[in-house]
């Protein structure tokens, strides 16, 4: 049987950013900090994972946890992991944020906006369309993104990119994953998401999905003006409202206790506020595992829209990339089936000197375009700030 070793447990979070090298695994969280690195095995699919993770010890007799990267397509390859050396540390505290290290893409750098600033309004317009035909009247939401491409002189340092995440916002999921490269060089996924998509211990499991937002401002007064606004907008919580309908309905099937708050309540970033509601169950088999959790709520339509298939559909119409990872989701299960998921927004695909930027919203029939397009100015924010760059568009 093969084994993974598991490290003594690191006593900050410091250390462990700080040992974090491209091609790891890191994922901080509220209930801790999880760094994997190495592999003892690679798999495209939760149920193959399930099978290989079955069979993998510890030596220490602890579980043994499987890391990776699930992608918005659900029937496109997944990168799941089971490494070869696991590592834990604490949760990241404001006061324990490691250093800011300035400038993980050094030098000139030029971005390209896919699709054109302009073009994205065209595109929330285009949706607003669909949504509003009378003759195919099902479609009540999608959620478009764009993509911010930026090519450096040389390669972007992940590391620092990683540890400038964890310090700006110590309450999110800072992640980095490593994905399937066209050539030697590393390919990763890092973020800072505030969105859980499903957290599974023991029978108890929680899913906190965001949807309705609202850009920070620097002035505490109309900040908190900013957050009384989205939360009494009667747009954001349908756009919320739709995404809790749906996230109820995958996790009931699962459950024998659902809690379902009717209200929702804000969140914030360091960048962005958010609509927030936390549903909490206990789960009729204690055995069901995180991954499989994942997989049955993927794709939300915090991420994609409702119904799913139809906004499926209008996103391959519309968007003119491919998505790769971006909303997906990325997380870790144990063997007892224990584990976190995130959803993969506020994040970047870095390859080389190439960091592929994603921001998206929730469209729905009564969305202002130009509004849509400063919404996904300022989730942009979050990556462009940990890289060092400045860009407004
Ligand atoms: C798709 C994204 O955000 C989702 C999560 C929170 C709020 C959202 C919104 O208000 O539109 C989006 O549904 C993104 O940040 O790229």
């Amino acid at each position: 049987m093969p084994r993974q070793r598991v490290a003594a447990p690191a006593p900050t979070v410091t250390e462990l950013v700080a040992a974090y090298q491209p091609r790891d695994f890191l994922l901080t969280s509220a209930s801790g900090t999880l760094l994997g690195s190495g592999a003892l095995a690679t798999v495209t699919g939760i149920d193959e994972l399930a099978d290989v993770l079955s069979r993998v010890g510890t030596d220490t007799g602890q579980a043994a946890v499987a890391v990776g990267a699930l992608p918005f397509d659900r029937d496109a390859p997944a990168h799941l992991v089971v490494p070869e050396t696991v590592r834990r540390g604490p949760a990241p505290e404001p006061a324990a944020a490691p250093a800011p290290r300035r400038s993980p893409l050094p030098g000139a750098w030029k971005a390209v906006p896919v699709p054109d600033p302009a073009d994205h309004a065209t595109a929330v317009k285009r949706a607003i369309t669909l949504m509003t035909d009378p003759v195919a009247p099902e479609l009540r939401k999608v959620v478009l993104a764009r993509c911010l491409k930026l090519t450096g002189t040389c390669a972007a340092d992940v590391a620092a990119v990683v540890a400038n995440l964890v310090r700006a916002d110590p309450v999110g999921f800072t992640f980095a994953a490593d994905l399937p490269s066209r050539d030697a060089a590393p390919r990763t996924l890092v973020g800072a998401s505030p969105e859980l998509l499903v957290a599974k211990h023991g029978r108890s499991v929680v899913s906190h999905p965001l949807a309705g937002s609202a850009p920070r401002h620097p002035d505490p007064v109309q900040d908190r003006e900013q957050a009384a606004a989205l939360l009494s907008s009667a747009k954001e919580r349908a756009e919320h409202a739709v995404v809790v309908e749906a996230v109820a309905e995958a996790l009931r099937p699962y459950c024998r206790r659902l809690d379902v708050p009717e209200e929702p309540w804000t969140v914030t970033t360091a960048t962005m506020w958010h609509l927030a509601t936390r549903i909490t169950g206990e789960l009729r088999d204690p055995h069901t595992p995180s991954s499989l959790l994942a997989r049955a709520l993927h794709p939300t339509p915090a991420v994609c829209g409702s119904p799913t298939d139809r906004a499926y559909a209008a996103i391959a119409e519309i968007e003119p990339f491919d998505r790769g990872f971006y909303t997906g989701a990325v997380g870790y299960t144990d063997t007892a089936g224990d584990g976190e998921w995130v959803v993969t927004i506020r994040c970047a695909d870095i390859h080389g000197s190439t960091v592929d930027l994603f921001a998206g919203g929730g469209i729905m029939p009564d969305s202002d375009p130009e509004a849509e397009l400063a919404e996904t100015t300022a989730k942009f924010r979050t990556l462009l700030r940990a890289l060092g760059v400045d860009q407004t568009r």
